[in-house]
């Protein structure tokens, strides 16, 4: 690092070169002020923010005393959090008062899609996931099955197409039906005397069931290109085109459907980037520049070809009166910072100390998106001129007020006005779980979302109660009731205190990429609970997971929801141990070998490439999605059976080094792998693995962030890799 004195910082030159050159220019902000009241922030923010690490760890030792002097009996077990101030007490009843919201996030509801915001290619094409082919997502995935000489081979395969297309006009029946008849049997679309006219094969003339559904339509009155329906909210176009190879097969020349898919987008510069040093914060940073101003590009090979991929233009249609209007052609993009733990070295403060990078985003982030409200962008973002942050990993209110409060400071600096900068609370730790309504109360006037991070929230469950005694399979921590109350209490206390046409109430990651078929199956469920977003891996799955937001109507549901008042709190506390442990060797083996697995496959990308999020096969060779929080399961997850002798550490080590083998076949097809074995001590990915399983215990709230970070500054150094 090479650090330049500004004031009482010490900045990495590249960042400071790039925030003086590329980020303060055109938002009406002096480099002199910014640095000046940076220093500030960091000098008064900073104390506050350790005394919260350290009440973190405080609870974290009386949690882990309490279990060591106590059998477990819950009415004690409560008593005590409340007694140490894990629960903390009611407060008076309140409704948020969020202002400028924008649609997607007060008023509909659809997926969002959450991408590393440091791969350019990938950010540009979450930003552009509003709107994705139907035919395309069900042709390329598991959504359509292959039986019956439906498979996926050569160019294209006609009897899949006809799934494809019997799927889709099955999705047109029951988003847009018409008046006693089907879609299946239009031979032409056409909009007439104001009302869409479907023209059927026998020659016959039928309209939809309901006329208020046709928004809008390109091309020709007669012969249009595209008609825009709506249905729950959601948009989709019919899209016409008897020229086209698919269109020319179809008697209405229906080329695809075209869905309204990933209404806002997480830009993520958390969990599934890897960011340890002011390179590559820079590079992080400079992408969400791009994506703020809209001008991000990107050029790349695909299939032998180069092209280059920028943000889309809004759409544009003619109304049924013959004006013209614009949808949004993006997604609404948010900004995920990282949480309040990790410090980084590219800034120093007055003591030569790295800052906290949560401040760091904070600032530089909100500058970055202040291009996108003052005049500066060329594509729009948010139509109300506000600012969405993410805040990952915060621990109870007062972590929220925290974060209210760098807020508050950053928007003085940065001359915006009060309460631009929305905040979406990850509802990922136990103890924001057990407090969601103090967390909110703490963020009223700039709450945009609460979300269930089941992922993280699944590793502070294990680490917080580690002493307590062996955790189940993880498999069946997905059906447990600590799980599922918290899901629900969720839902059920963002109704209860007025987020419902003010913020969105999310749920998390579908974590298996490529298992579409599984998607539609469950990820319904996230919409029959009320959440009016939830979270997917790919633009592919925003526009299946987009179907289900068609057959639920949130509203309905979340009405129905605030009409129950239940407290989750007793089941919320139900810790997923295994009271009488039985398994069998294999069966034990076999958790280790799955965890190990996943582990070693995504730490070796993290430390040795820079990756943050990777799909990694499980045991069954079915692709994971990996990130920061899936690692923090599985790491925390062998350290607690570790803790409790349910394995041992010769069994630890003897699998970690199999399952090292086992990935580095994985990765034998990539150049610039470099293998595990067998020289597993000169390995720093292998050693990174083996002190997030060995040291797990010790790791604060049982975060990966330390070890990973450290490890990857140590690769970086002793390969001398660059991103
Ligand atoms: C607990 C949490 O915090 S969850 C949040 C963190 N997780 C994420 O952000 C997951 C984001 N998803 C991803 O990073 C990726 O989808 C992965 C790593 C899971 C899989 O990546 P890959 O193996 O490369 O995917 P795959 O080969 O199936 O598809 C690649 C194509 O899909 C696109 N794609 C895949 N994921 C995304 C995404 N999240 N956003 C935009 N485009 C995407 C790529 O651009 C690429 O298309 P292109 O060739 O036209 O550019
Ligand atoms: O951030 C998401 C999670 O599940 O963790
Ligand atoms: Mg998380």
């Amino acid at each position: 690092m090479s650090y330049v004195k500004v004031g009482s910082l010490q900045v990495d030159q590249q960042l400071l070169h790039f925030i003086n050159n590329e980020v303060l220019p055109g938002t009406g902000v002096e480099t002199g002020e910014f640095w000046e009241g940076f220093s500030k922030i960091v000098a008064e923010l900073t104390p506050k923010n350790q005394v919260l690490l350290e009440k973190r760890d405080e609870l974290q030792r009386k949690i882990d005393q309490w279990h060591k002097d106590h059998s477990f009996q819950s009415d004690q077990y409560k008593a005590f959090l409340k007694e140490v101030g894990y629960i903390e007490p009611d407060g008076e009843d309140f409704q948020v008062t969020t202002e400028n919201v924008d649609e997607e996030i007060a008023l509909q509801a659809g997926p969002q899609l959450v991408v590393p915001v440091n791969n350019a290619r990938y950010a540009i094409n979450a930003a552009n996931a509003r709107w994705g082919s139907l035919y395309d997502a069900l042709y390329g995935t598991d959504a359509i099955s292959e039986e019956d000489g439906a498979e996926k081979k050569g160019n294209y395969n006609p009897v899949r197409g006809e799934r494809v297309i019997a799927f889709a006009r099955d999705f047109l029946d029951n988003a847009a039906p018409l008046e006693g008849n089907s879609h299946k049997e239009a031979a032409k679309y056409a909009i007439t005397d104001g009302e869409l006219v479907i023209t059927l094969k026998d020659g016959s003339e039928t309209k939809l069931k309901n006329k208020e559904q046709l928004q809008g339509f390109r091309g020709q009155t007669d012969a249009p290109s595209a008609v825009l329906l709506k249905n729950n909210g959601l948009h989709f176009e019919i899209q016409i085109d008897q020229h086209h190879p698919i269109g020319k097969t179809d008697a209405a020349g229906v080329k695809d459907i075209l869905m309204e898919a990933a209404l806002s987008t997480i830009m993520d510069c958390e969990d599934s980037v890897t960011a340890v040093d002011a390179e590559d914060k820079v590079l992080v940073y400079r992408n969400w520049l791009g994506l703020a101003k809209g001008d991000l590009s990107t050029s790349f090979e695909k299939n032998g070809k180069s092209m280059t991929r920028q943000m889309n233009e809004d759409r544009c249609y003619t109304a049924v009166d013959g004006s013209t209007f614009k949808l949004p052609g993006r997604s609404l993009m948010f900004v995920r910072n990282v949480g309040h733990l990790m410090t980084i070295n590219a800034v120093l403060d007055e003591n030569g100390n790295e800052v906290f990078e949560g401040i760091l985003d904070g600032i530089v982030t909100s500058a970055i998106a202040k291009h996108s409200i003052c005049g500066n962008a060329k594509l729009i973002n948010s139509r109300k001129g506000s600012i969405y942050i993410v805040k990952p990993k915060m621990h109870g209110s007062e972590e929220v007020a925290f974060a209210c409060e760098l807020f508050d400071r950053i928007e003085d600096l940065l001359d915006l006005e009060r309460n631009t900068l929305k905040i979406g609370v990850m509802d990922e730790e136990r103890r924001t779980s057990l407090n969601l309504r103090n967390c909110i109360r703490a963020s009223k006037d700039r709450i945009a979302f609460i979300n269930t991070g089941f992922l993280d929230r699944t590793g502070d469950e294990i680490h917080t109660s580690m002493e307590a005694g062996p955790v189940i399979c993880k498999g069946d921590i997905k059906s447990s009731v600590w799980l599922s109350a918290y899901e629900k209490s969720n839902v059920a206390e963002g109704l209860a205190v007025g987020l419902q046409n003010h913020a969105q109430i999310g749920k998390g990651m579908w974590a298996m990429p490529d298992m579409m078929a599984a998607m539609l199956e469950q990820k319904i469920s996230h919409v029959k609970a009320g959440a009016n977003t939830a979270w997917v891996p790919s633009p592919t799955a925003a526009v299946l997971h987009a179907l289900h937001y068609h057959q639920v109507n949130v509203k309905q549901v979340q009405d129905e929801v605030k009409q129950t008042k239940q407290d989750y709190t007793d089941d919320i506390l139900q810790i997923p141990l295994e009271k009488n442990p039985s398994w069998s060797k294999e069966e034990i083996q076999r958790e280790i070998d799955n965890n190990a697995q996943g582990i070693l496959g995504y730490v070796v990308r993290w430390v040795e490439q820079g990756i943050g999020c990777s799909k990694v096969p499980d045991i069954n060779n079915i692709g994971l999605m990996e990130d920061r929080a899936t690692l923090r399961i599985s790491s925390q997850h062998i350290a607690n059976w570790l803790r409790h002798g349910i394995c041992t550490e010769e069994q630890v080590m003897e699998t970690m080094k199999r399952m090292a083998l086992v990935v580095d076949k994985q990765n034998e097809g990539d150049a610039s792998y470099r293998p595990m074995a067998p020289n597993y001590e000169e390995s720093v990915a292998f050693q990174a693995a083996c002190d997030l399983v060995f040291k797990g215990c010790e790791q604060p709230n049982g975060y990966t962030e330390p070890i990973l970070h450290q490890r990857r500054l140590e690769a970086k150094e002793k390969y001398s890799v660059t991103q």
